[in-house]
């Protein structure tokens, strides 16, 4: 054993000891396979959960193959972590749990080929021995692989006459957005849809991705088969424009939920942990993955969105302009994953602006759209020819990207319908083949000329690259990542041939400088930058299955259950709720302040019949502020979880049911805390009676009340955006104040708007604090002037119109409109959905 991992292990024990004989007996046990053969520990070793004996598995795995400190350190602290979290006292080791560990985790063969697709018992793919580098300086490089990925199938998208309209507005009138459009999009490659603004390429994406459903004509083809919809949407990701991803979670913790929610129960835990830790690491995202979401940069989020995404291995993804707010820089790193995952068997579909020249070359094919046509498909390499043979010369050094968006804008004259007739005679047939361009590229060049062919084709010998993440190794990266489009994937050849992995693979590298390196092909080859030897895997390989994207089952629904997803969801939002300084520390400090203020001004006013009306005020205003309290925090923050609920829920992560149910649960003992703290802060220094039966309605009836403005505050951010929301949050309430008997004897309403003070739910939480404090045959206030005009407590409420106030009755109405506004809220959140499409 190497010396560096026998005292990780000593330290790691001393970090878990002393606590109970469990942690003792696991701390033996984790020295005691210093001394014996590792198969033979694991088989002795009885662990108590499931967890421990997989993460141990792991890490005997690596201990056994010696080639890993690094990695045997990341298990060892995964069990320590589980120890340290669950306790490891509660459950008696199983039989079935004396099974070898890496056995049961299906990781006895890693040296299986990745590409093989092989299934295994916990629904991943084999695991391959890490493999290791070595740089020029002697330091040791491991090979990172999302091999662990579940197994999906490649998909072609072929979309035949798609044409899109939209009421424009006119009593039926039509606009058309999309005129009978077709093309191919396939695995193994990246496509850029592009076009002038307002061409429609987001409405073909979003029809492309299943997000648009009405209202167009045409037929969409997968795998040459007629689209089944649910089908397709499980096998496909959308990732939107805007990175909306929850605040208060840590990159690993999102991708935990993602993986939770995404992979099933089908696959045991530390399997995901697994999957979670290569994407991280793959993705470039390892550094950050105690980060929390709301401090990563542009270019993190984006490919925390990506990761997130990747989990259960999408062979289809979309994306809607991946690079809009990043720099030049990130951009590329950003198009470079992408490629990379294109070249891992995914058919992967971008929109984007305006790329640099730099960016564009790096795409594989090219979907241009103007004015709703389109007017350009085939081979990026194929533009400026194309463009060329219809007279459109583009000039040397010029961007081709800008110069056919000129074109297609009409700045060399009315060009689209010329180029729409090319594309309908079959011009373009011929720049669609994936193998136009193959050795056509230069390997410096970035102008156009690359694109034009004046290539030598020299550099195909120079198989494997380095992208970097540093801004001054990014020239290098392009240069060297130039080379591996050389040669378009072939994916068959991966599944049959278990060893060629033909493709651009990432290996992240363990020096400091962060940056990852790209290869292509399945075995060892020279590196172009810094001279190293790779060993390369499937890195990103989609692992292709076996089965089929026609005979995929259409009735099931979402990877977990119904109430699997309510549970994960309920935990992360109240992860989320207690992380989050203003919904949770700042609610808690302006209950506990604002109460010991309205205590201060109310000082022992409950019991003084002289100070009646002040009493009465006091309870209003604590009616007053548990409302608006509640209300507001709720109309601020749910627009926003919105947007992430609208990309999970499309993206096929759970269903709008376990949302919403968590989420309306998650936050109601918050609520329910917060407001008891206030009202009993002002309760007791205010002198009301102490006694048990009233002080409890009292909190109930507020409690209650404040349930129901969040109910409302609930209903308006699930309508309405935030702006919408702030405004009409406190002039929906205002109303309801008004009505609530405070400021207007009820008897002086006028009868015709009388029926509002039913509606009115402040009204009742009013009241039944009202009748809580003064009913129940309360006896006489104490007088401290010469004559109290309300000193007997039944006449003050006589006098109020409240006599005959049941305080059931009105806990019993502000139940009512709770479920109803959460019924209505939940409706609302359907109806968006489906206006979406
Ligand atoms: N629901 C709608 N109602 C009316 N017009 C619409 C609707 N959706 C899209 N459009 C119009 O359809 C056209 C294409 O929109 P789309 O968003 O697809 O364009 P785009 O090419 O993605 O533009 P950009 O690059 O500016 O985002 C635009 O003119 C837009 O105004």
């Amino acid at each position: 054993m190497p010396n560096g991992l026998e005292l990780t292990l000593i330290s790691s024990s001393s970090a878990i000891s002393d606590t109970d004989s469990c942690h003792r007996q696991t701390i033996s046990e984790l020295q005691g396979i210093q001394n014996t053969s590792f198969e033979a520990a694991a088989q002795n070793v009885p662990f108590r959960r499931s967890t421990y004996v997989e993460s141990y598995a792991d890490m005997l795995q690596d201990l056994q193959a010696k080639s890993n400190p690094a990695r045997a350190q990341r298990s060892l602290s995964f069990v320590q972590t589980k120890l340290t979290k669950n306790g490891c006292v509660s459950a008696l080791q199983r039989p079935e749990d004396r099974a070898p560990c890496w056995q049961k985790a299906g990781v006895v063969n890693s040296q299986n080929n990745l590409c093989n697709g092989r299934p295994s018992n916990h629904g991943l793919a084999p695991k391959i021995q890490n493999n290791t580098t070595t740089s020029p300086n002697g330091q040791k490089k491991g090979t990172i692989s999302l091999s662990h990925l579940p197994q999906r199938p490649p998909v072609d998208i072929e979309f035949c006459d798609i044409s899109y309209s939209v009421p424009d507005g006119h009593i039926r009138g039509f606009k058309t957005i999309l005129k009978s459009v077709s093309g191919k999009f396939r695995n193994g490659e990246i496509t850029a849809i592009m076009g002038p603004s307002g061409a429609g390429k987001s409405t073909l994406m979003n029809i492309l991705a299943g997000y648009k459903t009405s209202q167009l004509s045409g037929s969409v083809l997968i795998n040459s088969k007629e689209r089944n919809l649910r089908r397709f949407r499980k096998l496909s990701c959308y990732i939107m424009q805007d990175d909306v991803l929850i605040a208060n979670l840590t990159v690993r913790e999102a991708m935990m939920v993602a993986a939770n929610l995404k992979l099933g129960k089908n696959m045991i835990n530390y399997a995901k942990c697994v999957v979670v830790e290569e994407i991280l690491e793959t993705i470039g995202l390892k550094e950050s993955t105690n980060t929390l979401t709301c401090n990563l940069s542009g270019g993190q989020r984006k490919r925390l969105s990506i990761a997130l995404e990747l989990v259960n291995n999408p062979p289809v993804m979309f994306f809607d302009e991946p690079t809009s707010g990043l720099d030049s820089s990130t951009c590329f790193q950003l198009i470079s994953l992408l490629k990379s995952l294109a070249r891992g068997g995914r058919t992967i579909v971008c929109t984007i602006h305006q790329p640099s020249a730099r960016l564009f070359e790096k795409f594989d094919h090219l979907y241009l759209l103007a004015q709703g046509q389109c007017v350009y498909e085939g081979r990026v390499h194929g533009l400026v020819p194309y463009l060329s043979s219809l007279g459109y010369e583009c000039p040397s050094y010029h961007n081709p990207a800008d110069y056919v968006l000129e074109v297609a804008s009409g700045e060399y004259g009315e060009a689209v319908p010329k180029l729409v007739e090319a594309v309908k005679s079959g011009i373009c047939k011929k720049y669609t083949h994936k193998d136009y361009g193959v050795n056509l590229s230069s390997a410096k060049s970035i102008n156009n000329d690359i694109i034009k062919g004046n290539g030598s084709g020299a550099a195909s010998t120079r198989a494997v690259a380095t992208i970097t993440l540093e801004d001054e190794k990014s020239a290098n990266a392009y240069e060297a990542d130039e080379l591996t489009e050389l040669k378009p994937p072939k994916l068959k050849a991966q599944q049959s041939q278990t060893s060629d992995c033909s493709g651009v693979n990432i290996q992240i590298t363990n020096d400091d400088s962060g940056s990852f390196s790209s290869s292509k092909g399945g075995q060892s080859q020279n590196a172009v930058s810094g001279g190293t030897n790779t060993v390369v895997g499937c890195m990103t390989s989609l692992l292709d299955s076996h089965e089929s994207v026609v005979t995929l089952p259409s009735k099931t629904g979402f990877p977990t259950s119904g109430w699997t997803q309510f549970w994960i969801l309920l935990k992360r939002s109240f992860r989320t709720i207690m992380r989050d300084r203003m919904l949770t520390h700042m609610r808690l400090a302006s209950h506990v302040i604002v109460g010991a203020i309205i205590g201060m001004i109310y000082y022992d006013v409950g019991n003084e019949a002289s100070k009646i009306m002040s009493n009465a005020g006091c309870i209003f205003f604590v009616a007053l502020f548990t409302t608006f309290t509640a209300m507001m925090p709720t109309i601020l923050t749910f627009p926003t979880e919105m947007s992430v609920f609208e990309r999970e829920h499309l993206n096929y992560w759970y269903s709008l049911k376990s949302f919403y149910f968590a989420k309306t649960l998650a936050d109601i003992p918050f609520q329910i805390v917060f407001s008891s703290v206030f009202v009993l802060v002002v309760y007791y220094l205010t002198s009301q009676p102490m006694e048990i039966e009233r002080i409890s309605m009292f909190v109930f009836i507020c409690v209650l009340n404040s349930l129901v403005a969040q109910s409302l505050g609930l209903l308006i951010g699930a309508g309405m955006n935030v702006e919408t929301g702030v405004f009409l949050g406190p002039v929906s309430t205002i109303p309801t104040i008004l009505f609530s008997g405070f400021f207007v004897n009820f008897d002086t309403i006028p009868g015709y708007l009388q029926w509002l003070t039913y509606v009115s739910y402040v009204r009742y939480g009013f009241e039944g604090a009202m009748v809580s404090i003064y009913g129940m045959d309360r006896a006489k206030l104490h007088c401290n002037e010469i004559y109290c005009h309300h000193r007997v407590p039944k006449k003050f409420l006589e006098w109020m119109s409240m006599e005959d106030a049941r305080f059931w009755v009105d806990a019993v109405a502000l139940i009512g409109i709770f479920f109803a506004l959460r019924i209505i809220a939940y409706f609302v959140l359907r109806w968006k959905l489906h206006m979406i499409r």
